[in-house]
C-alpha cells in the first residue's frame, strides 16, 4: 500500500490529530477485552494468594482462588486464561512423571474452574521445566536436553490435560516435532476439537526472570535454554518455526517474549496471516510495574499503550499478566 499525500501545505498531518474524536476516529488500531489471555499462577492449599515479590501485584493462588479468578475474568469479559503451577519441589524428578498425572494441581485445577466457570477458555503450558528436578523443558541425559524422548513424556502431559478439559494447548518447550506428535495424539484419542496455541517462536530470554521466581524454578535451573529456545539474534528462523509448526497442525501461533519482539510479529502475521500471540512475559510487566511503582514512568498508560502496540505489530491476542487491570480500564 503506498498512500497518496498532497504536499504541505495541502496535507497538513496535525489536521486530523486535532482533537479527540478525530484521534479516535482515525486511529487505525484497537484493543479490545477480546484480546486477552490472562496467565495465572497456582499453588497448592486452600484459600492462598500469595504475592510473587518480582512480580509486584500478581499472585500464586491455590486452586479455590484460581476458581475465584476465572470467575472475576470471566465477568471482565476475558476470554482465556493460561495456568502454570508452583510444583512442589519434592515431586520434581529426573524422569518428571507429575507432569502427566491426572490428578497434579494443573489438572486438578482445569477440573475445578471447568465445573465453577465453563465458559473461559483454559489454556495450559506443556512444557516439563515445572516437574523436572533440573529445571529443563526437556528431560536431560549427560547435560544434553533429550528431543525426542521429551515428545514422548508431552504427549502423555498434552493427553491428560485435554482429557480434564483444556481448552487451549500451550507447548512451549520448542523441542522438535512436538506439535505434530501432539496433534496426531490429540486426535487419536478423539480430541479432535482441542486447540494448539504453539510457542512456536520462543526466545532465549533474560526477561523471564520473574517468571522463575513465580513457579520456583530459577534455583532448579542448571546452565541454561539456548540449545532449544531461540537466538534473539534471528528473524528469518522464527518464520522457518512459525511454518513448520502449522504445517504440523497448531491452530495459533505465538512469538515470545513481547515487546523486544515486536518485528518478528510483524513478519509472523505479514507471512502467514494466522492467529498470531505475543507473550508479555513476567520481565516486561515487572519493568512497567517497577518502574510504575516508583513514579518514574505513568503505569497505566505505559500498560496500554504497550498492549495496544501488540496490535498495531499484527498480534491478534496478547497473554499479559495485566489482562484484569486492562480490561477494568476497557469497560470503563
Ligand atoms: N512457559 C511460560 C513462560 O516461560 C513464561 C515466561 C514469563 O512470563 O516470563
Amino acid at each position: 500500500m503506498r498512500p497518496i499525500q498532497a504536499a504541505y501545505p495541502a496535507a497538513r498531518f496535525r489536521r486530523i490529530r486535532r482533537s479527540d474524536s478525530l484521534r479516535r476516529l482515525t486511529q487505525e488500531t484497537v484493543l479490545t477485552v477480546d484480546d486477552l489471555i490472562w496467565p495465572i499462577f497456582i499453588r497448592d492449599g486452600e484459600g492462598v494468594q500469595e504475592p510473587i515479590s518480582s512480580m509486584p501485584g500478581v499472585f500464586r493462588l491455590s486452586i479455590d482462588m484460581a476458581v475465584k479468578a476465572a470467575e472475576q475474568a470471566a465477568g471482565l469479559g476475558i476470554p482465556a486464561i493460561c495456568l502454570f503451577p508452583y510444583t512442589d519441589p519434592s515431586v520434581k524428578t529426573e524422569t518428571c512423571e507429575e507432569a502427566w498425572n491426572p490428578d497434579n494441581l494443573t489438572n486438578r485445577c482445569i477440573r475445578a474452574i471447568k465445573a465453577a466457570v465453563p465458559d473461559i477458555a483454559i489454556m495450559t503450558d506443556i512444557a516439563l521445566d515445572p516437574y523436572n528436578a533440573n529445571g529443563h523443558d526437556g528431560l536431560v541425559r549427560d547435560g544434553i536436553i533429550l528431543n525426542d524422548e521429551t515428545i514422548e513424556a508431552l504427549v502423555r502431559m498434552a493427553l491428560v490435560q485435554a482429557d480434564c478439559g483444556a481448552d487451549i494447548l500451550g507447548p512451549s518447550d520448542m523441542m522438535d516435532g512436538r506439535i505434530g506428535a501432539i496433534r496426531t495424539a490429540l486426535e487419536g484419542a478423539g480430541h479432535k476439537d482441542v486447540t494448539i496455541l504453539s510457542y512456536s517462536a520462543k526466545y532465549a530470554s533474560a526477561f523471564y526472570g520473574p517468571f522463575r521466581d513465580a513457579v520456583g524454578a530459577s534455583g532448579a535451573l542448571k546452565g541454561d535454554k539456548k540449545t532449544y529456545q531461540m537466538n534473539p539474534g534471528n528473524s528469518d528462523e522464527a518464520l522457518r518455526l512459525i511454518e513448520r509448526d502449522l504445517r504440523e497442525g497448531a491452530d495459533m501461533v505465538m512469538v515470545k517474549p513481547g515487546m523486544p519482539y515486536l518485528d518478528i510479529c510483524r513478519r509472523v502475521k505479514d507471512a502467514f496471516g494466522v492467529p498470531t500471540y505475543a507473550y508479555q512475559v513476567s520481565g516486561e510487566y515487572a519493568m512497567i510495574r517497577g518502574a510504575a511503582d516508583r513514579g518514574w514512568i505513568k503505569g497505566e498508560a505505559a500498560m496500554m499503550e504497550s498492549l495496544l502496540c501488540f496490535k498495531r505489530a499484527g498480534c491478534d491476542g496478547i497473554l499479559t499478566y495485566f489482562a484484569p487491570e486492562v480490561a477494568r480500564l476497557l469497560r470503563g
